[in-house]
């Protein structure tokens, strides 16, 4: 049986660390960091991940505001709206909450986020920086980042001599958690719904990473024995065995046969997707202390 990686207790670590970077800041120089939350439409889920960034944000000791538009917002609206979170010096961090409403271009309100203030690492300016490897120098999208400390805290700095495997290629998570993955010297493969032999490439990889958004997907088959299986899947599935019209959530991996081959697994929930929010705040007092001139925290 493999160890489950705690999720909340890691992001648990994460904020007490955030927690005093931001009285550290505040303490040197009089600033609390500022995040700005933008959510826009209805979406009951996003609504509940917005929620928690602004509580987390307010525990952490940040200056927080939320912005909730109503769908009938224009793209043109909500733009004006970034470029004054963009002019105001209170704002260290904007979050773009996703997906937009239909009709939305987010690529455009994305890249209309100063970079700096790209606390969701989204921008191409940030991309850009972790894809030629300065991970200093920039800001690294949150779940890519969380999903990276669970395979430092598991295998080191070094993953030289590692293959790893992404199975997705999002520009939300694909993309930079394959990145980190090579930044950090492991031999990476980005597979994909296009991608031949899935099973067989999976089952090569010392770090297996999934972000296809396909429940169970992978199965103990395209596990490497003593691998480490991160899931980044959230999928909510019919329980039926739990009452007419239950629910539950999995991820894209079949946790438990696949806890009988790998070494190391993330469970859905209580994985990777708590580190999202907890890097989030990272992100903003990195930002912070960046935009005051002191030196950021290195998470
Ligand atoms: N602007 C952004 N939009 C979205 C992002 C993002 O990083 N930036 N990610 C997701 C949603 N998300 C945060 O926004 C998020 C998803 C999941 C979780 C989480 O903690 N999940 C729990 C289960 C929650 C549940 O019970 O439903 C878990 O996995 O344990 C946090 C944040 C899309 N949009």
């Amino acid at each position: 049986m493999s160890k489950v990686i705690d999720g909340k207790a890691v992001a648990a670590a994460v904020v007490e660390d955030v927690k005093a970077a931001s009285v550290r800041l505040t303490a040197e120089t009089g600033v609390r960091p500022g995040l700005a939350v933008v959510i826009v439409g209805n979406d009951p889920a996003s609504h509940v991940y917005v929620s928690s960034k602004s509580r987390m944000a307010k525990e952490c000791g940040f200056a927080s505001i939320q912005h909730t538009l109503p769908e009938t917002t224009s793209q043109a609206d909500l733009e004006a709206l970034v470029a004054d979170l963009n002019a105001d010096p209170a704002v260290h961090g904007i979050l773009v909450q996703l997906p937009l409403p239909r009709g939305f271009d987010s690529d455009v309100v994305i890249q209309s986020i100063l970079p700096e203030k790209d606390v969701d690492g989204l921008h191409v300016v940030n991309a850009g920086k972790l894809m030629t490897g300065d991970l200093e120098g920039g800001l690294v999208s949150c779940t890519p980042a969380g999903a990276m400390l669970f395979v430092r805290q598991t295998h080191g700095d070094d993953l030289s001599g590692l293959n790893a495997v992404v199975i997705g290629r999002s520009n939300l998570f694909g993309k930079p958690m394959a990145a980190l993955l090579l930044a950090a010297n492991a031999t990476v493969t980005i597979a994909h719904s296009r991608t031949r032999d899935l099973a067989g490439i999976a089952a090569r990889a010392d770090i297996l990473v999934a972000a296809v958004g396909r429940p169970e997907m992978v199965r103990a088959d395209w596990v490497k024995p003593g691998a480490t299986v991160i899931d980044v899947g959230i999928n909510r599935i019919d329980a039926p065995e739990r009452g007419e019209g239950r629910s539950r959530l999995v991820g894209d991996v079949a946790f438990a046969e696949c806890a009988e081959k790998a070494a190391v697994i993330t469970p859905v929930p209580g994985g990777v997707g708590p580190m999202t929010i907890a890097m989030l705040m990272a992100n903003t007092v990195i930002a912070a202390c960046r935009a005051n001139g002191v030196e950021a925290p290195r998470f």
